[in-house]
C-alpha cells in the first residue's frame, strides 16, 4: 500500500513541475492554490525552511549558522558530498555539507530529513561584478504526526547543540578600532582582528592565591548570570578597573580573563575615536561573549573631556629632530581637535541603555594612576570590581619560580621572601631576573641573579629615601630660619606703621588746630 501512496505522490510532484515549467504564470498562479493545497493533503510530511539570510539588514542568522555546526557534527559520517572549512589556528578543518546533499538525523527514534539547498539567481545582464551568491537554506523533513516533537524540543535541541559546537570551534579575537576615514568603501569595517592567541592564564599568573581565586569565581559566576541579570533588570555586563604600576600584570591579567572565559577582545583606542556617536557605533558592532578594553584611561580621556594622544611627552622631545614625526604630531593634534568623545559620552556607553545590546560583556579600564581619574567613571555599578595590581608579593614570585625554573620551593626562597617584604620590585622585573640568559644558568644560579638585584633595588630604595629625608630635613630647616627674619621684618613693619600712624596724627592735629 505504501508502495502505491509513493508512485501516487511522485506521479502528482512530476506533473506538477511539468505544470510549473510549461503553462503561462497566470493560469499557473490560478491553479497553484488549489494544486498546494491537493499536494498538501496527500502528502505526508511536514516541511521546514531555515534561509541563511533573514530581514531587511541581511544579517546572517544564527539559527542557520547553529543548524549548520549541528549537522557538520553529524553529517560528516553521513554526508557524501563534504565542504571542507580551514578553522582554528589555520590547523584543523571542519567539514561541512556541501550544497544540495541530504543527510538523516534520528531524535528520540524519529527520523528527520535535512537538506542543504541553493537558489542561485539568474541574472541576464554582463556585470563587472561578480555574480551575486545564491540564497542558501536548509529543509527539515519530518512525518507529520511528530509535529510536536520537533516544533516544540527539536528544533531547540539542534540550535542549542549548534551553538555549544560553536563555541568549541571558535577561533577567539583581538579586534582593534579603525580611524572612522577607514569605514567608508569597499570592504568597509570598523574593526580589524587577528587570531587572539595570547598564552597567559590564571595559573601562569603571579598573584597572591587568594585574590587570584576571588577574581577567578567573579568572572565564572558573572558568565553564568543571565538569568540573574535578567531577573534583576541590569544588563549583562560587568566592569573592571585594574590599576598599578607598570610592569604588574594588568594587561596579562586581561588575557587571562579572556582565555579563563573563552572571550573576544575588542581593544578600544579611544584617541582615534571622533566623537560620541563614532563612539557608539563602534560599540554596537561588538558581539556577546567580549570584553571591551580601554587601557590607560587616563592617557585617553581626561577630565574636562579634552583629548590627549598617549606618550605625548615622550614625542614631545623628538618632535623637535624629526620632520617626519614633526608632521605626524601636527596630523595627531589636527585629529584630535575634532575628537570630542567626552567624559559623559564613556558614561553613556558604559551603563546607556544600548550598550546593553547583545549582553555578556565584560569593560576594563586600565591605569597606572588611579588617583587622577573621575570618581564617576569608576563607581562601583560601572567599574563593579576594583583591582590593584601591585609589587612582588612571596606568593607571587612563587608562581613565577614555577612558570619560569620550574622550582617549587629551595634554600634560598626564605631569603627571597624576606628581601620581597623590604622592597617594591614588580613581577616583570622578577621574571626577567628569574629567565635564564644562557643554557649554562641552571635555577639556582638564576634565584641568585635574582637576589642580587632585590639587594641593589632595596639599596637604591634605602639610598634614595635618605636622600628624600635629607632634603626634607633641609627645606624644614630653611623655612624654620626663614621664620624669623620674617617675625623680625613684621616688628618693624609694625614699628614703621605705628611711626606713620603717629606722625599722621600730629599733622592731623596741626590741620585741626589751623581750622
Ligand atoms: N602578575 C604577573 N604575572 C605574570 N607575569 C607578569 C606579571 N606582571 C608582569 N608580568 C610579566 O611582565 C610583562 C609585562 O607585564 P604587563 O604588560 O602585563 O604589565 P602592565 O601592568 O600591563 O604594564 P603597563 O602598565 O606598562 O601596561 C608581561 O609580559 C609578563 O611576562
Ligand atoms: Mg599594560
Amino acid at each position: 500500500m505504501w508502495t502505491h501512496l509513493g508512485s501516487a505522490i511522485a506521479g502528482l510532484m512530476f506533473a506538477w513541475a511539468i505544470f510549473q515549467q510549461y503553462f503561462p504564470h497566470q493560469i499557473r498562479d490560478h491553479f497553484s492554490r488549489y494544486g498546494q493545497k491537493l499536494l498538501g493533503l496527500v502528502y505526508p510530511y511536514l516541511q521546514i525552511t531555515f534561509h541563511e539570510y533573514t530581514g531587511e539588514r541581511l544579517k546572517r542568522s544564527e539559527v542557520y549558522s547553529a543548524i549548520q555546526n549541528y549537522l557538520s557534527a553529524n553529517s560528516s559520517t553521513n554526508a557524501k558530498k563534504l565542504k571542507a572549512d580551514v578553522v582554528k589556528d589555520n590547523h584543523s578543518v571542519v567539514l561541512t555539507m556541501d550544497d544540495h546533499e541530504e543527510v538523516t538525523d534520528d531524535f528520540n527514534g524519529i527520523k528527520i530529513w535535512w537538506s542543504s539547498n541553493k537558489i542561485t539567481p539568474q541574472t541576464q545582464t554582463f556585470s563587472f561584478y561578480p555574480a551575486p551568491e545564491g540564497k542558501r537554506y536548509f529543509k527539515l523533513t519530518v512525518h507529520r504526526r511528530h509535529r510536536d516533537v520537533i516544533t516544540n524540543s527539536y528544533i531547540d535541541h539542534v540550535i542549542k547543540k549548534g551553538k555549544e559546537i560553536a563555541v568549541k570551534n571558535r577561533q577567539r579575537k583581538l579586534y582593534t578600532n579603525n580611524t572612522s576615514d577607514q569605514w567608508y568603501g569597499w570592504k568597509a569595517t570598523k574593526w580589524s582582528h587577528v587570531m587572539f592567541e595570547h598564552p597567559a592564564s590564571f595559573d601562569t599568573l603571579a598573584m597572591a592565591t587568594k585574590e587570584k581565586e576571588g577574581i577567578k569565581k567573579d568572572l565564572k559566576k558573572f558568565s553564568q548570570s543571565k538569568d540573574y541579570y535578567a531577573k534583576i533588570g541590569k544588563p549583562w555586563k560587568r566592569g573592571y578597573l585594574l590599576y598599578g604600576p607598570p610592569g604588574t600584570g594588568k594587561s596579562t591579567m586581561i588575557a587571562a580573563m579572556a582565555n579563563l572565559l573563552n572571550y573576544d577582545v575588542y581593544d578600544l583606542e579611544l584617541t582615534t575615536v571622533k566623537d560620541n556617536s563614532e563612539l557608539r557605533k563602534l560599540l554596537i558592532e561588538t558581539t556577546s561573549k567580549s570584553m571591551i578594553v580601554i587601557e590607560d584611561i587616563d592617557c585617553s580621556l581626561d577630565l574636562t573631556g579634552q583629548r590627549k594622544p598617549k606618550k605625548e611627552k615622550e614625542e614631545d622631545e623628538e618632535e623637535g629632530k624629526d620632520p617626519i614625526s614633526k608632521k605626524k604630531k601636527e596630523e595627531e593634534a589636527e585629529r584630535n581637535k575634532s575628537s570630542k568623545v567626552t567624559l559623559s559620552g564613556l558614561l553613556n556607553f558604559i551603563d546607556g541603555i544600548w550598550s546593553a545590546c547583545g549582553g555578556e560583556r565584560i569593560i576594563v579600564f586600565t591605569t597606572n594612576y588611579v588617583e587622577k581619574l573621575d570618581p564617576a567613571l569608576i563607581r562601583r555599578g560601572r567599574m563593579d570590581k576594583h583591582i590593584e595590581m601591585s609589587y612582588c608579593c612571596f606568593e607571587a614570585f612563587k608562581v613565577l619560580a614555577k612558570n619560569y625554573l620550574d622550582i617549587e620551593s629551595h634554600q634560598l626562597f626564605a631569603t627571597i621572601q624576606n628581601l620581597l617584604e623590604e622592597t617594591k620590585m614588580t613581577p616583570a622585573d622578577i621574571a626577567e631576573n628569574l629567565m635564564p640568559k644562557s643554557d649554562d644558568e641552571d635555577g639556582e644560579t638564576c634565584l641568585k641573579k635574582l637576589i642580587a638585584a632585590l639587594e641593589e633595588t632595596k639599596e637604591e630604595e634605602a639610598r634614595k629615601k635618605s636622600e628624600e629625608e635629607a632634603k626634607l630635613k633641609s627645606e624644614q630647616e630653611a623655612k624654620e630660619q626663614e621664620q624669623p627674619a620674617k617675625e623680625d621684618e613684621k616688628v618693624k613693619d609694625n614699628d614703621t606703621s605705628k611711626e606713620i600712624k603717629e606722625n599722621d596724627l600730629i599733622s592731623n592735629g596741626k590741620e585741626n588746630n589751623s581750622i
